[in-house]
């Protein structure tokens, strides 16, 4: 069995793959801060031959991790941001500081698309982009939606955007604290993604399909005017396309690849764009 790791800020996420079926076996998710011990939401080692490792907590929390499961699994790669991987080109000055989660989606992404741009909407949402060729051109990074809410201090932090509510109403004025906060905050997220995406494409000259991955990507989601694709797995992708290991994965068939999604038109997001520069 494969275990792989995607060790965020403040959730860590785990999955079993079955080596030989190429199937999803477990998922689960715990707290980063706690230790790492089998039991309750944590896969039995025993089981597991060997481990794939994202990680964008402190270098002492991977090193404490990796030392407990050295003891009982053979195997384990730890994926680090290069300047060269895959046949993309890494656009930080220094490539090394890009988040190994953001280049892991860069990875599949342009696995799966050939050029795109990737969101990951999680603790931070941050929003990269690779051109057709290869060539990855940096991004951004905002507060994720629980961080803005917390940030302000109402005491808003725990009452969740209603998933239910239409995407329209939730960008209609707030007529108490938490709507407003809410609906703003919503606002916030999905107007910066559905603007800087067109800005990309735009300057690009470009049409790039998008990716949304992250915790709360379903719910950003319902918020962009835009077409797009939802991959859960993205960051696992990247795992599978850096370190493959079962036979699917060495073909190139990465875990959950959704349809891709064909973008708007060049003309429209300029059309689009027009209405933000008015003067
Ligand atoms: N099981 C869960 N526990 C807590 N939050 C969750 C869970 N599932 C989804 N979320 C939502 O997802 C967000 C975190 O998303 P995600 O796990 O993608 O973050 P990340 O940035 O990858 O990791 P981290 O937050 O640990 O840095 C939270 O803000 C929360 O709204
Ligand atoms: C931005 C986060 C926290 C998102 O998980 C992560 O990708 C990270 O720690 N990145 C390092 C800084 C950077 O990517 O420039
Ligand atoms: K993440």
């Amino acid at each position: 069995m494969i275990l792989d790791l995607d060790i965020g800020n403040t959730l860590s996420k785990w999955r079993l793959k079955d080596r030989t079926s190429s199937d999803i076996r477990a998922r689960g998710a715990m707290w980063t801060r706690d230790e790492w011990r089998s039991g309750d939401d944590i896969p039995d080692l025993d089981i597991v031959d060997v481990i794939r490792i994202s990680n964008v907590a402190r270098q002492d929390v991977l090193e404490d991790t990796v030392r407990l499961l050295k003891r009982r699994v053979g195997t384990i790669h730890i994926a680090h941001s290069t300047s060269k991987a895959l046949g993309i080109r890494n656009g930080y000055d220094i490539p090394e500081r890009l988040g190994v989660d953001r280049w892991l989606g860069v990875l599949s992404g342009y696995q799966l698309t050939g050029g795109c741009c990737t969101v990951d909407c999680g603790s931070a949402i941050t929003m990269d982009a690779v051109l057709p060729g290869g060539q990855h051109i940096g991004g951004y990074i905002l507060p994720g939606l629980r961080l803005m809410k917390e940030s302000l201090k109402l005491g808003t932090r725990k009452v969740v955007i209603d998933p239910e509510q239409d995407a329209l109403h939730t960008l209609s004025p707030g007529t108490n604290t938490v709507d407003a906060v809410n609906h703003g905050v919503f606002m916030a997220a999905t107007s910066a993604i559905n603007r800087l995406y067109m800005e990309i494409c735009d300057s690009h000259d470009t049409a790039l399909p998008l990716l949304m991955t992250g915790g709360d990507a379903a719910l950003v989601s319902r918020g962009l005017r835009l077409p797009h694709a939802h991959w859960p797995d993205m960051v696992y992708a990247g795992l599978e396309a850096l370190f493959p290991i079962t036979q699917a994965e060495r073909n190139g068939v990465l875990a959950g690849m959704p349809m891709v999604i064909k973008p708007a038109g060049l003309e429209e997001m300029r059309k689009a764009l027009a209405f933000t520069q008015l003067l």
